[in-house]
């Protein structure tokens, strides 16, 4: 090593330990204002942000000084390749003001709004979500979708247009084409909008039987007037406020109805757990894979519940304080089977902090953001079996037959394959818009191009320029990308399959359970202690065995459902897709 590389480590250590500190301070005054929105809270975040973004700025300009093309430590190369990214450092800090403020004000927008009826005013969660999953009447639902949606995301409309020349601003300077380029800079895979693209259209067939079989049903359910047999199904009767996840429906859909029931949270109700139980529940599955337990902190400072004294920031989400002790998770659980889906993902979150807490923080990340999102998934995919709900005391035996198969497969598929094409193209739009493609007047007619062509909803009233429909959906006003639930639905069944293999389970997939099993947990755990300190595809090789993202162990689980409703919707002479693309349904009748 010269003497460049040796000061270079020196550098790296005083970066590191100075960074601890100042995101540390940032991440308690975030924590702060989401657990209590008030503007006193929201200016001491900003200004722990500007610290933050001068600190990264000090650094940053630093980092850039060095040559390190001749360096032999590639760990050291990659940490000042990745300092030297600045991000939001790069504008001025009064434009980092105004981007700081713009996003945080549509933020606070979407999670004060409420859709009030006479003097009752209703918050997204928890009420509009359970009206949204329970209620079977056409027109409440549509008080539902289309109140959400002038209450949240058309009150955003005029800040999204600075929000994107900013956040484009920051991009070009740090030598991105746009924020989209940068966004995606973090798969390292210069070809990631070809292979997201492959991946989709080899998923596609899937999501077009799934969609004609549910097309069918709600048919029957909402008759000739809201439901054409040909065209796209109006986006409020999915049971999911974004129409993301359709299992609250399962009930209209249910295969066999004589065979044995998958749902939990009859039994959740009955038997009086609470989200505290949820949480231990989730965290003996981690442990029973040797993997590592939640600390004291995390049961002290979490929050679990929804307050009802103050505004909070309800969408869940797992936080690391980067001092290597706090780790927290703020849900407003529900006690639901959804919600304990839920819980499992912000737990794989948080299990990730604990396996990379000793890296350079730097590297406190997942291989790539895909990572992140699915452990939590790989856990769920075993926690929802039937055979492991009942060893839960959350079901009655299961009787393995293909009947209870089918059903079974169908409740998972209403959660992950009805979920791709909106995976997919939530960052299709906001790639184009910021690239260009598209101009901010035609961000609302832009966004149901493609939520008719990828998941063949349509609005179920007339949409205009003054909507903003985007911003109905956290990720949006919140600024965090979405392509990385994508890439999770489809490499948590790879990690699935090869965990299912490391347990020694031999059946079919659908049926894997990795509970108590060390090999399995140590795969996984090893890979996760890597952070973001290797190329990601040398982490997916050493959980299964192939550096690529592959969707043959999704169709794999699958099988028996896709060759169950290729019967079905050939039985019924279904149109697959949805050719009548103009059609939209009878209003106000
Ligand atoms: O948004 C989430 C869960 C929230 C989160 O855990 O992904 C959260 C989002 C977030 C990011 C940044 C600030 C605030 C919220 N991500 C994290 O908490 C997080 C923490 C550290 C590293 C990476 C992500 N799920 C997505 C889609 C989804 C993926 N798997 C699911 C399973 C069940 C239901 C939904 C989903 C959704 O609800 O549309
Ligand atoms: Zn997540």
């Amino acid at each position: 090593k010269n003497a460049n590389e040796r000061e270079a480590e020196d550098f790296l250590s005083v970066y590191n330990s100075t960074a601890e500190e100042v995101w540390n301070a940032y991440t308690e005054a975030s924590w702060t204002y989401n657990t209590n929105i008030t503007d006193h809270n929201n200016q001491i975040m900003l200004e722990k942000n500007l610290a933050m973004s001068n600190h990264t700025l000090q650094y940053g300009r630093q980092a850039r000084n060095f040559d390190f093309s001749d360096f032999t430590d590639s760990e050291t190369q990659r940490l000042l390749r990745k300092l030297s990214d600045i991000d939001k450092a790069a504008l001025t800090e009064e434009k980092q003001k105004e981007y700081n403020q713009i996003v945080s004000d549509m933020e606070t927008i979407y999670s004060k709004a409420k859709v009030c009826k006479g003097d009752k005013c209703m918050p997204l969660d928890p009420d509009l979500t359970e009206i949204m999953a329970k209620s079977r009447d056409y027109d409440e639902l549509l008080f539902a979708w289309k109140g959400w949606r002038d209450v949240s995301g058309k009150l955003m409309r005029g800040k999204y247009t600075r929000y994107v020349e900013l956040g484009n601003e920051a991009a070009t300077l740090n030598g991105h084409a746009d924020n989209g380029a940068y966004w995606r800079s973090w798969y390292e895979t210069p070809t990631l909008e070809s292979e997201v693209e492959r991946l989709y259209h080899e998923l596609q067939p899937l999501y077009h039987e799934l969609h004609a079989y549910v097309r069918r049903a709600l048919y029957k359910k909402y008759g000739d007037k809201k439901i054409n047999l040909k065209g796209p199904i109006p986006a409020h009767l999915l049971g999911n406020m974004w129409a993301q996840s359709w299992s609250n429906i399962y009930d209209l859909l249910v295969p066999y109805p004589n065979a044995a029931q998958v749902d939990a949270t009859p039994a959740m109700i009955a038997q009086k757990w609470t989200a505290k139980r949820m949480f231990e529940e989730s965290d003996n599955f981690f442990k029973s894979l040797g993997l590592i337990p939640m600390p004291d902190e995390f049961w002290e400072k979490s929050m679990i519940e929804k307050p009802s004294d103050r505004d909070v920031v309800c969408h869940a989400s797992a936080w690391d304080f980067y001092n290597r002790k706090d780790f927290r998770i703020k849900q407003c659980t529900v006690v639901n089977m959804d919600d304990l889906i839920t819980v499992h993902h912000e737990m794989g979150h948080v299990q990730y902090f604990l396996q990379y807490k000793d890296q350079p923080v730097t590297f406190r990340e997942g291989a790539n953001p895909g990572f992140h999102e699915a452990i939590g998934d790989v856990m769920a995919l075993s926690v929802s079996t039937p055979k492991h709900l009942h060893s839960i005391g959350l079901l009655e035996k299961p009787d393995e037959n293909e009947e209870s198969d089918i059903n079974y497969l169908m409740s998972i598929a209403l959660d992950k394959i009805a979920f791709l094409p909106f995976g997919y193209l939530m960052d299709q739009w906001r790639w184009k818009v910021f690239d260009g493609r598209f101009p901010d007047s035609e961000y609302n007619q832009q966004w149901w191009n493609l939520r008719l062509k990828y998941q063949g909803v349509c609005p179920p009233v007339l949409r205009s320029e003054e909507d903003f429909d985007p911003g109905a959906k956290f990720h949006i006003p919140a600024n965090v990308p979405y392509i990385r639930y994508f890439v999770s639905f489809v490499i948590q069944f790879q990690f699935h399959k090869a965990l299912c293999a490391a347990a020694g389970q031999t059946g079919p997939l659908h049926k894997c359970d990795i509970y108590q099993s060390l090999d399995a947990g140590k795969l996984l755990g090893d890979a996760m202690r890597l952070g973001n300190s290797k190329p990601w595809p040398e982490v997916m090789m050493a959980i299964t065995g192939n550096t690529s993202m592959s969707a043959e162990p999704l169709v794999e689980y699958f099988k028996p459902l896709i060759s169950w409703l290729e019967k079905e919707n050939r039985k019924n002479s279904e149109t697959l897709g949805w050719p009548d693309y103009s059609w939209t349904p009878a209003m106000n009748t």
